[in-house]
């Protein structure tokens, strides 16, 4: 379908890349897989399609994500992948869309380039980046150009990007590699070294979504899982509860908050004010595991607010601004 120039926001994110179209909202969201043929490159599938094929791939086929820990790591894939989340977004157009797309607030200035690039190869006209927890706090409803400080923390597949806000820019701000992917390898390295079962990612995650826990939790869940069993090489079910996770992403989860911690020390004053009257506003997938909000109030004294639609935020925040920046009148209209 032709038709003319749209704007449009992407959350190009290490899990999941979501794309908000101005006017019409998110119209995608899409797992950052991508599934290639070995000898040629030629891509297989894209997304959904490559994501059911993580770790059962032959040996032609390689499924791969081309984000790690918030960053490109092939270059080529993330282009790929773009170009066709762009087209199946809002199909072909006369004129190539302007796009707004997000990145860690830790990025180096090559690691942004890489994204300009393969954003602009992919098919946009201009490309402009906006900072991952900026984007999360306008998506999460915050009115960030006050001059009221305002914490984010967004943690999602690759990165846990953490930011105290005010008068719409970021005071204090940390990026760490460690997020919801961590959490499954931590689940992976303690099945393993407690039941000598190998699990895959795909298990991990499941594990994770359904039984995974931070908080103790008032009735315990459990959840059957395949693996195969280290030493005689064959399948094997084990039941995996809630109480061993919290074992399992100790570690991890120790991370982000010692990560809280180490921003809340770094903040001014009169802002440090704010977010004890106001709380911490979580985001991001990886902060949708049980007791996330409580742990983080335990362990800060600051109440933790799980935003609506928490795994979307970035996307809203993403696209609001693009609407924002290219809207008649502002001399970023180009
Ligand atoms: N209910 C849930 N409980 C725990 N984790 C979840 C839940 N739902 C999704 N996740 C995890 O959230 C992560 C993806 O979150 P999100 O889409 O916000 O990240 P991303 O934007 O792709 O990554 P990044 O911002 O690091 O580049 C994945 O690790 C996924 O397993």
């Amino acid at each position: 379908m032709f038709g003319f120039g749209t704007d449009i926001g992407i959350d190009l994110g290490t899990a999941y890349v979501l794309i908000y179209v101005k006017g019409k909202g998110i119209v995608l969201r899409e797992p950052s897989v991508v599934a290639i043929k070995e000898k040629t490159n030629e891509i297989m599938a894209v997304g959904e399609e490559a994501k059911k094929m993580l770790g059962r791939t032959p040996a032609n086929i390689r499924s791969i994500r081309p984000l790690s820990q918030g960053v490109i790591s092939d270059y080529d894939a993330t282009e790929q992948m773009l170009k066709y989340f762009i087209n199946k977004a809002i199909g072909h157009r006369l004129i190539k869309p302007r796009i707004g797309v997000c990145v860690p607030s830790g990025v180096t200035e090559v690691e942004k380039k890489a994204v300009e690039d393969a954003t602009k190869q992919a098919g946009a006209r201009y490309v402009d980046t906006i900072e991952e927890p900026i984007a999360a706090a306008i998506g999460s409803g915050i009115d960030i150009s006050r001059p009221c400080g305002s914490m984010i923390v967004d943690v999602g597949g690759g990165t846990s990007d953490i930011a105290v806000i005010s008068l719409g820019g970021a005071v204090v701000k940390k990026s760490l590699k460690c997020a919801g992917d961590d959490f499954d390898e931590a689940i992976i390295k303690y099945v393993r070294k407690k039941y000598n079962i190998l699990i895959g990612e795909r298990t991990a995650e499941q594990i994770k979504i359904n039984v995974g826990s931070v908080y103790k939790r008032e009735v315990p869940v459990d959840i059957e899982v395949r693996g195969r069993n280290l030493v005689l090489g064959l399948p094997k079910n084990i039941i995996i509860t809630s109480e061993e996770i919290m074992e399992a992403l100790e570690e991890p989860i120790t991370n982000i908050i010692d990560g809280i911690r180490s921003v809340l020390e770094a903040t001014p004053p009169e802002l440090a004010a704010d977010i004890s009257d106001r709380g911490i506003v979580l985001t991001g997938g990886g902060s949708l595991i049980y007791g996330f909000d409580k742990l983080i109030h335990e362990r800060t004294g600051i109440t933790a607010v799980i935003a609506e639609d928490a795994m979307s935020c970035v996307a809203i925040g993403t696209g609001m601004w693009v609407e924002y920046r290219y809207a008649k009148g502002n001399p970023y209209n180009r």
